[in-house]
């Protein structure tokens, strides 16, 4: 059987004339837990909707599980846990009750599970749910897509609402939920601290692409941000491979590439007799490097 939970190739999408994904190949693998980070509008709740069937794609295709995203059947349905960014809860039930009411649509509900986590994020059972804060609300709608245990949950900002505490203690249950069992997890972000903390692979999505799709280590081991110093005037460009940014200024160069590991710095002294000092990125950063958005570094080599 294919460990392939998630796969798209060359999907796009386009509303009207706006094309929001453009020949998007994507794939998330069985035990994965995949943030998906992208600016705002960059289109990873369409991505999200595309991939689980709630929107048709223009062109491409789409599979969850090697089912067809548009057709997928009962028991594929049956198997994912979903919270949108637009949930809706039935506001004149109880916490209890809204759950217990979800579970009898699915055949492997568990209630202790779910009644373990609505202690453990100290939500009321009897409070209704039209009285719950923002931040609570979307508690529930977590609980409410965990319930089922689901192989595949996929969670468009699901921390959007919550304090920093109860971030925290939502991606704590969050891997404890991953470490357990074999799920896969897809999460769309824009805190790049709590995907750092639970993700074991992130996926920039920029320009309507997947720019990197990759095991959060390794990613940051390729991109790097490398500070030149030359013996004479540098030219204006290196021309070195998987250069992200670059940015010269006299003898002084600032350069972010995109995998490091190929990159022959015995090259740069020999040719432009420079020294080289490398810098480890964050996840912001590298972020920001990905998806060229303007960054303050100065070019200037610290000393
Ligand atoms: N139904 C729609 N009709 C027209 N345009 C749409 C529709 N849905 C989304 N868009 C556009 O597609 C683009 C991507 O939107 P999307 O909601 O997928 O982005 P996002 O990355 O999830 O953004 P955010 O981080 O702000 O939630 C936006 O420019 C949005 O205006």
């Amino acid at each position: 059987m294919s460990n392939v939970i998630i796969q798209t190739e060359n999907l796009c999408k386009q509303f009207q004339k706006k094309r929001v994904l453009s020949d998007l190949d994507f794939q998330v693998r069985a035990g994965e837990v995949v943030g998906l980070l992208g600016s705002n509008g960059s289109g990873k709740t369409t991505l999200l909707k595309c991939i689980l069937g709630l929107l048709k794609t223009t062109s491409g295709s789409s599979s969850v599980f090697d089912q067809d995203s548009w057709d997928l059947d009962a028991s594929a349905k049956a198997r994912i846990g979903y919270v949108s960014q637009d949930f809706a809860l039935l506001p004149w039930m109880t916490v209890l009750g809204l759950t217990e009411y979800t579970g009898a649509f699915y055949d492997r509900w568990d209630q202790e599970f779910v009644n373990l986590l609505i202690n453990e994020w100290k939500l009321d059972q009897k409070q209704r749910v039209g009285t719950l804060s923002a931040g609570q609300r979307q508690k529930l709608a977590v609980i409410v897509a965990l319930g089922h245990r689901p192989d595949l949950l996929v969670l468009d900002e699901p921390v959007a609402s919550l304090d920093p505490a109860a971030r925290r203690q939502f991606l704590q249950s969050l891997i404890e939920f991953t470490e357990n069992e074999a799920h896969t997890i897809l999460f769309s972000t824009h805190i790049t601290s709590d995907l750092e903390r639970i993700a074991s692979h992130v996926a920039f999505l920029v320009d309507g692409n997947i720019r990197f799709n990759s095991e959060l280590d390794s990613l940051k081991n390729q991109v790097k941000r490398i500070r030149i110093t030359a013996a004479e005037n540098l030219p204006p460009s290196l021309g070195l491979p998987g250069t992200l940014r670059e940015q010269i200024d006299g003898n002084h160069g600032l350069l972010a590439v995109n995998d490091f590991e190929a990159l022959n710095l015995e090259f740069l002294s020999r040719e432009f007799q420079a020294t080289a000092t490398v810098e480890d990125l964050n996840l912001e950063e590298i972020f920001l490097e990905v998806s060229g958005a303007p960054i303050q570094p100065e070019v200037e080599a610290v000393s």
